[in-house]
């Protein structure tokens, strides 16, 4: 069974708050969304693998760590997963980016894949697939599915809000998938919407409706 992680950081929650507010800008929405995700890769991240180099600073020689082993890939599902690339990037800058498309059609609320694109070394990477929002889990457990027919073993699921529905489905279909959030939610609504939840976070992103 995969881990779930909440991450109960004042400043995570402060953020989320700000988010989750129907009357936050697409500018501030994104600007919050970049920053909770820049503060989620931070605990993420937390099992990268160290190795000892010997360096000098201005006064001695001394041993001291720097990355080493896999290095990280950061999967956004399209399209809101997109905002919460940056904060990723920001502290890892030598992490690459994977592209999944997938919309939730709204009648069979089924995702409709249109788009992948991996790194090419993607199978070597510790894999984080990032989307603000874990609803039904269909989503999250297709892209975790297509990157898994393309030889990737190494793979977290990172959300802002998840559904307590969300996060059995991908635990029942992917139990080797830790799941990292930073709120875990009442239910879905009939639309299957989260809720409370902070509405259509593609939509907010990017100013769509
Ligand atoms: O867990 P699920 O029930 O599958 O729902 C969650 C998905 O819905 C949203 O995407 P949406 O389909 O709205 O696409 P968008 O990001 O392009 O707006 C969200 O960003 C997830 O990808
Ligand atoms: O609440 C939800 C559910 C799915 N997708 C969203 O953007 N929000
Ligand atoms: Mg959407």
């Amino acid at each position: 069974m995969g881990r779930l992680y909440v991450f109960d950081h004042p400043l995570i929650q402060h953020k989320l708050t700000m988010i989750r507010d129907k009357d936050t800008t697409s500018k501030d929405f994104r600007e919050l969304v970049d920053e909770v995700a820049m503060l989620m890769a931070y605990e993420v991240t937390r099992d990268m693998q160290l190795r000892e180099v010997e360096i000098e600073t201005p006064i001695t020689t001394t041993k001291s760590k720097v990355l080493a082993g896999r290095m990280i890939g950061v999967v956004p599902i399209m399209r809101a997963g997109l905002g919460m690339v940056n904060g990723f990037l920001r502290l890892v800058p030598a992490a690459k980016v994977g592209h999944i498309g997938l919309y939730r059609d709204p009648e069979t609320l089924k995702p409709v894949e249109y788009y992948c694109k991996l790194p090419v070394d993607a199978q070597e990477r510790d894999l984080i697939v990032v989307d603000p929002m874990l609803a039904t889990g269909g989503s999250a457990s297709a892209a975790i599915e297509f990157i898994k027919q393309r030889g990737c073993k190494s793979i977290k699921l990172v959300n802002l809000i998840a559904a307590p529905e969300g996060i059995e489905r991908v635990r029942a279909d992917h139990p080797d998938v830790d799941i990292f959030v930073a709120a875990v939610d009442e239910k879905l609504n009939d639309h299957s919407y989260i809720v409370p939840g902070l509405g259509d976070a593609g939509d907010r992103l990017f100013g769509t409706k």
